[in-house]
């Protein structure tokens, strides 16, 4: 699914009118229709609902939406912030209709306007919407303030007034703070930014039938996985396939006191559907690795606790494996470092690269252009401040993601909530699975496994990464589901992975 920009949204809006054709009310109609949906479901009683209307079209269908709760026999208090004497045509319309229908609309200018909000109440926020073009002041300000002082349950209509879609708000910027988000069509790009998780809550996306093919010709470098991509991009399993099908993936892993990254990463990596695997470890891992994971062959490093990649068990050179993933757990000797060194150059193939392997390449920045062009790099934030630099907000991270994507030509996972691909191409793709319960030591580890898993197999290092970040995010949910997010630990989450 696409992010689009503001200025997309607000064409997308035009295109809509001009080619269904639909009149701009009746769109707005249908927004607040969706949006009253959503809301009766969500909140089938309420005592008390307050609607905050701006006077532009994020007002006209707070007005709308007032009308159509009304109908529904919702007791419902209209309050327009009348911040300024310029209303938007749709807004007039939809407040003349509504005049017809209700006793009194509430008109907030002064901070003596604004009612006492209680804690049993639900607010509905439809001051600001897309069309924010500066930071809230006077009367918006004083008025979100006072919501956001508010004990009740707060519904923002389409965004959090105050909160550009596509743009870094300021700190001093003062922005609605919802429980929820209602929004039109298709998700913005505000929503997946960590900095701006209090200003979204938890979002929903209801469908208002905007004009699809707008949507499929618009040129965006952001998409928002879901689940029916990444459904597609998974290969479905031959009648007559045999292991070799499927790929020998290498795996480095491991250090003394980490073996434990190896099994995490060796055990998702078989539960990903890799035809064979060889774990390269410290040999202080070998009994381990063989006991915690049968399925995997194992090569003992000739050192018992670092990787140095010298073993007396002969077996292939990693260029021969279909793939290679490296990082977990394997730490930053020196000896581990210079079996870097040598390695990279031999391969050409797309490999998987995480954890101290990133940060052996941040020390030593010379290896980064060694790296097999299309290899996946699986950085957490603070990983990939290493790689780059620090961030002065969430969109200058993006630019950085997307240019180091785009430099050495990787496909680069910066990890998190709506973990982040970045493509060689400049596309950003945000996962929508997982959960905080996923913040825990080894799930990193999982997928390293997991991506390792897909490429042996055959898989695009794009799709790859889209499809192995999505599953691993729904194994985590699977995992928060059986343990709660609290509980549920990586190796849940290895048994949570299931492929459909
Ligand atoms: N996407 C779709 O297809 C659909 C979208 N729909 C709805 O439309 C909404 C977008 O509507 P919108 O463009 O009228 O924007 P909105 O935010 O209501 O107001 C803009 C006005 O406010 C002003 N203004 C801006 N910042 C300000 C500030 N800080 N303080 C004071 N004023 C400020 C701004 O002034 P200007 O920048 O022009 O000076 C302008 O006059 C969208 O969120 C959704 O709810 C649905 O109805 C149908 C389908
Ligand atoms: N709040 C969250 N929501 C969704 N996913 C999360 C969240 N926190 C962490 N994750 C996921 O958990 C994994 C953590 O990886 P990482 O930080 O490398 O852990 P480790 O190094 O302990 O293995 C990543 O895939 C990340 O996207
Ligand atoms: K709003």
């Amino acid at each position: 699914m696409k992010i689009l920009n503001a200025d997309q949204i607000r064409a997308l809006d035009k295109s809509t009118i001009q080619n269904e054709p639909i009149a701009p009310i009746n769109l707005m109609e249908r927004a607040a229709l969706a949006f009253v949906d959503w809301f009766v479901d969500r909140f089938p009683n309420t005592t008390s609902t307050k609607i905050f209307c701006g006077l532009g079209n994020n007002g006209g269908d707070g007005l709308a939406i007032a009308r159509l709760l009304l109908e529904r026999d919702y007791p419902i208090d209209v309050y327009v912030v009348r911040y300024a004497p310029r209303e938007s045509d749709d807004f007039m319309h939809n407040h003349r209709r509504l005049k017809l229908v209700i006793e009194r609309i509430h008109y907030v200018e002064l901070t003596e306007d604004i009612p006492a909000i209680r804690h049993n109440e639900v607010v509905i926020d439809a001051i600001l919407g897309s069309g924010l073009s500066r930071p809230a002041e006077g009367i918006i300000k004083d008025t979100i303030g006072a919501i956001n002082r508010a004990p009740a349950t707060v519904v923002s209509v389409d965004i959090a007034s105050g909160l550009y879609t596509d743009q870094a708000n300021s700190q001093a910027d003062t922005i609605i703070e919802p429980d929820y988000t209602v929004t039109f069509q298709l998700p913005k790009l505000a929503f997946v930014m960590p900095k701006n998780g209090r200003y979204v809550g938890e979002w929903h996306l209801v469908d208002i039938r905007l004009h699809k093919r707008y949507i499929d010709h618009a040129p965006t470098p952001y998409y928002y996985t879901q689940p029916k991509d990444a459904r597609l991009l998974l290969h479905k399993r031959e009648r007559f396939s045999n292991k070799g099908s499927f790929g020998h993936a290498l795996l480095l892993a491991g250090s003394y006191g980490k073996i434990g990254a190896a099994v995490l990463s060796a055990r998702a990596c078989l539960r990903s559907g890799v035809g064979l695997l060889t774990v390269h470890a410290p040999s202080c891992g070998y009994t381990t690795l063989q006991t915690a994971v049968p399925e995997a062959m194992c090569r003992p490093d000739s050192n018992e606790r670092m990787l140095t990649g010298q073993s007396e068990v002969d077996t292939p050179p990693p260029a021969d494996y279909s793939t290679v993933g490296i990082g977990p757990g394997i730490g930053k000797a020196p000896e581990t470092l210079a079996m870097l060194r040598d390695l990279l150059p031999t391969l050409t193939k797309p490999m998987v690269v995480d954890a101290d392997a990133l940060n052996l390449l941040s020390e030593n920045r010379e290896l980064l252009d060694k790296l097999p062009k299309y290899s996946i790099l699986t950085p957490h934030p603070k990983e990939f401040e290493r790689l780059t630099q620090t961030w002065k907000d969430d969109y200058q991270k993006l630019e950085l993601l997307r240019n180091f994507a785009k430099k050495y030509k990787v496909v680069v996972v910066l990890k998190g909530a709506y973990s982040a691909v970045a493509t060689p191409d400049g596309d950003i793709h945000f996962n929508s699975t997982g959960n905080p319960g996923l913040s825990t030591g080894g799930t990193g580890d999982v997928l390293t496994g997991v991506l390792t898993a897909l490429l042996a197999q055959g898989y695009d290092p794009i799709e790859a990464a889209v499809l192995g970040v999505f599953f691993h995010g729904l194994a985590g949910d699977r995992a928060a589901e059986q343990r709660g997010p609290i509980g549920m630990t990586a190796s849940d989450v290895v048994d949570a992975l299931r492929w459909e």
